[in-house]
């Protein structure tokens, strides 16, 4: 059969992009609508996706608070609570949350997604991420973060005791033998009795090995030490390349690290984060788009044009033309884009505004056939081995996914029709760990 496609949810209930709590039909409160979510992830589901991801930042995101009242997009639930409340009204889906190795423990982190593997019967991932948020810290009795090389080396050692840990029992360990009154047998219990540089563990892991011998690790790293963390010990990856050639780049190194690390390229799955627009023809989609983009509030799109810039733009007259800016630290890429954009388009820094404030990475917007289209030029191409789909509002945006560009999909061959396997591992066509204590 040929290769065929992986697709997850990116779920911010309401949407990652900051106009789309306004849009007309959308449900702004469903960040804190069990009721609402409940009604995506069996959209989801029923549209055979591999797994909807809840992701957790630890703290509002770091804006200025005349921004931040604009946003829905940095208050939600918890991710395990809520994924906990899921897998009892989805049987298939798999549910990967987020949890940082920063800010967290790793017999904590070991312990809720062992729990939740076992109460979803086998559907979890972990994303591992070092959390960048640098508010974060001051949560937890930090001025400042550590920086970031310090935040990726904890994170390997994180990794491995995580890991670790869920191998504290054999699969066969809880006999339950009640003749004889032996609950599990202790030679098939393992201390895990770990002293590193960050971390002092002794184990074991107070609950069966999980299911999926171990939930699936994502990861979302960019940077050097990011995608070398991601080779050697991620199974599926976030990307945010906004190019096929960028994301060809990324997949060809990550899936390169890995080999050289010793791992078998095909168990890492490169999943780029895609927005997704769709209409039932072009010029319905892109006006969509524009839409959704005007709703972005001047303030909350202001504040993300001055970072782009690297310079504080919000003194000057909304309504004139970007002046001359003076140099800065920020990403050099971006602030030529801006400048360049503002110029070609002749633009009012309010309209500069808008553009910046909105969904800025890969998008797909188009119809069902035009993003199956570009879908499969993808996949065909070696830049990816599915989609990390991002809706722009929900949720007709979800549901114009699902009924439409799925079916379109499936009709070529390109996507399951019917799930094959209960767990998530099956679903992303990874093998089970073994266990590295017992045969
Ligand atoms: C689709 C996607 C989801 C992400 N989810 C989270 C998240 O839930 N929490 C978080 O702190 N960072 C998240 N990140 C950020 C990454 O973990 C990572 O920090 C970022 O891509 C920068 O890479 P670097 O850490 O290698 O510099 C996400 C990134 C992407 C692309």
């Amino acid at each position: 059969m040929a290769k065929q496609l992986h697709l997850g949810a990116f779920m911010r209930p309401v949407s990652i992009h900051t106009g789309a709590w306004r849009y007309p039909g959308a449900l702004p409160d469903a960040n804190f609508s069990l009721a609402a979510i409940q009604r995506f992830i069996r959209s989801l589901e029923a549209a055979k996706f591999d797994y909807f991801f809840m992701a957790d930042h630890l703290g509002v995101l770091n804006l200025p608070r005349q921004a931040l009242m604009r946003s829905h997009t940095v208050t939600s639930f918890e991710p395990f609570t809520l994924l906990s409340a899921l897998a009892g009204v989805t049987e298939r889906i798999g549910l990967v949350a987020t949890a940082s190795t920063t800010y967290d423990e790793p017999f904590h982190v070991a312990r809720r997604f062992a729990s939740l593997d076992h109460i979803s019967g086998g559907r979890t991932g972990w994303n591992v991420v070092t959390t960048s948020n640098p508010d974060s810290s001051r949560n937890f009795g930090l001025e400042t973060q550590p920086d970031h090389a310090a935040r990726y080396h904890r994170a390997r050692e994180f990794h491995d005791v995580v890991t670790g840990l869920w191998d504290s029992f054999a699969d066969d360990a809880f006999v339950m033998d009640a003749a004889k009154g032996i609950y599990f047998d202790p030679a098939r219990m393992h201390a895990l009795n770990h002293k590193g540089e960050h971390f002092s563990v002794s184990g074991p892991l107070n609950i069966a090995r999980p299911v999926q011998g171990w939930p699936v690790i994502f990861q979302a790293g960019a940077s050097d030490p990011g995608r070398q963390l991601a080779a050697e010990t991620a199974e599926a990856v976030f990307a945010a390349e906004s190019t096929l050639e960028g994301s060809k780049a990324y997949y060809d190194d990550v899936k390169g690290r890995a080999a050289t690390v010793g791992r078998n390229p095909d168990h890492i799955k490169i999943m780029p984060a895609v927005f997704l627009v769709v209409g039932d023809t072009v010029e319905e989609a892109r006006a969509k788009r524009a839409k959704l983009d005007s709703l972005v509030h001047y303030d909350s799109g202001i504040h993300s044009l001055s970072g782009m810039l690297g310079h504080d733009v919000s003194g000057f007259d909304p309504d004139g033309p970007l002046p001359d800016i003076p140099e800065s630290n920020a990403s050099k890429s971006s602030r030529r884009f801006m400048i360049e954009l503002a110029r070609a388009e002749n633009l009012t820094i309010r309209q500069l505004a808008a553009k910046a404030g909105s969904y800025g990475g890969l998008a797909f917007v188009g119809t069902a056939k035009t993003i199956a289209d570009e879908m499969q030029h993808w996949l065909e191409q070696a830049a990816c081995d599915g989609f990390t789909t991002m809706f722009p509002y929900l949720p007709e945006g979800l549901e114009d996914f699902t009924g439409k560009v799925v079916p379109e999909l499936q009709a070529r061959g390109l996507f399951r029709t019917e799930y094959e396997g209960e767990t998530l591992r099956d679903h992303l066509g990874l093998p089970r760990p073994d266990n590295r204590f017992f045969a």
